[in-house]
């Protein structure tokens, strides 16, 4: 079977995409992980299919697979460049939509200057929920991690995230630790970990270990995750830009119940075709 696909990135997050409308698609965990392997296959950190939806209330439907070959519940880096996949190849003139995702829907939005906004449904504290083993929903838990505690904020996204402050990212134990959080027992979906250094209350650095593929140069729901912690934590306002290795995205959260919204780059970089 050959494929056409469209290598994008937001904020250096890369992706294959998928057109599900118009080829029909069907893959397989190990095709998966041969598109996203950067040696024998295209190479990314996802792979984002686009397919049509049988909601009244939604354009499309967005799946997401991890290059570890996982199936998840959201991808916010993801859902900028799938708006501007679907506008560019012409499946829809709009250029705001509704996409049904595992985790619900999001509305992500092109901007007049080429960036996108994305309402990322609000945040979930309920550890069952995250899920977490945990009987608390307090802004700051301990974790055990090999030898050590540390202390994470417990969040969903839709997808699962721990996060931590740290003094200096640079130094951010991410290569000891990160893979030690993703696969921790308390957290049996696996999980997110992130690591944040607060610049000011407006300013925040980040790195993600990420479920299924490991550090990425961003991650969307990791910033949302991150913002939504600090704010938790009483160390950030409302809007807050997010520095990652790859670019900058800018969170706005109002608290408690109201959405969480990512403003940031997408990037079409080549379209290709591989046959699997
Ligand atoms: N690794 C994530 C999925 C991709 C999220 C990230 N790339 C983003 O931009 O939100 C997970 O397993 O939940």
């Amino acid at each position: 079977m050959t494929l056409k696909f469209t290598k994008m990135h937001g904020a250096g997050n890369d992706f294959v995409v998928l057109d599900g409308v118009r080829q029909q698609i069907a893959l397989s965990p190990e095709q998966v992980r041969y598109i996203a392997d950067r040696h024998f296959g295209i190479g990314c950190d996802q792979i984002l299919l686009v397919e049509r939806t049988p909601r009244e209330d939604a354009d499309f439907r967005y799946r997401i697979f991890n290059a570890d070959g996982g199936e998840v519940e959201q991808c916010g880096n993801g859902a900028r460049c799938f708006v501007r996949f679907v506008h560019d190849h012409k499946l829809t003139s709009k250029r705001e939509i509704v996409v049904e995702t595992k985790s619900g829907l999001i509305s992500p939005r092109l901007e007049d200057d080429g960036r996108v906004t994305v309402n990322m449904g609000a945040p979930i504290f309920e550890p069952a929920l995250i899920p977490f083993v945990s009987d608390s929903q307090d802004a700051i838990q301990p974790l055990q991690v090999g030898n050590e505690t540390v202390q994470i904020t417990a969040v969903s996204m839709g997808n699962p995230h721990a996060v931590q402050v740290v003094d200096d990212i640079e130094t951010a134990p991410l290569s000891t630790q990160g893979h030690l959080i993703e696969t921790h027992p308390r957290f049996p979906k696996r999980v997110n970990a992130g690591y944040m250094q607060i610049v000011d209350r407006e300013h925040i650095k980040l790195r993600v270990f990420e479920r299924g593929a490991g550090e990425t140069l961003s991650c969307g729901t990791g910033a949302c995750a991150a913002v939504v912690a600090g704010i938790r934590r009483r160390l950030l306002d409302n809007s807050v830009h997010v520095a990652t290795r790859g670019g900058t995205l800018s969170i706005t959260w109002a608290g408690e119940h109201s959405p969480v919204l990512m403003t940031g780059p997408a990037i079409t970089v080549f379209e290709g075709e591989i046959n699997l």
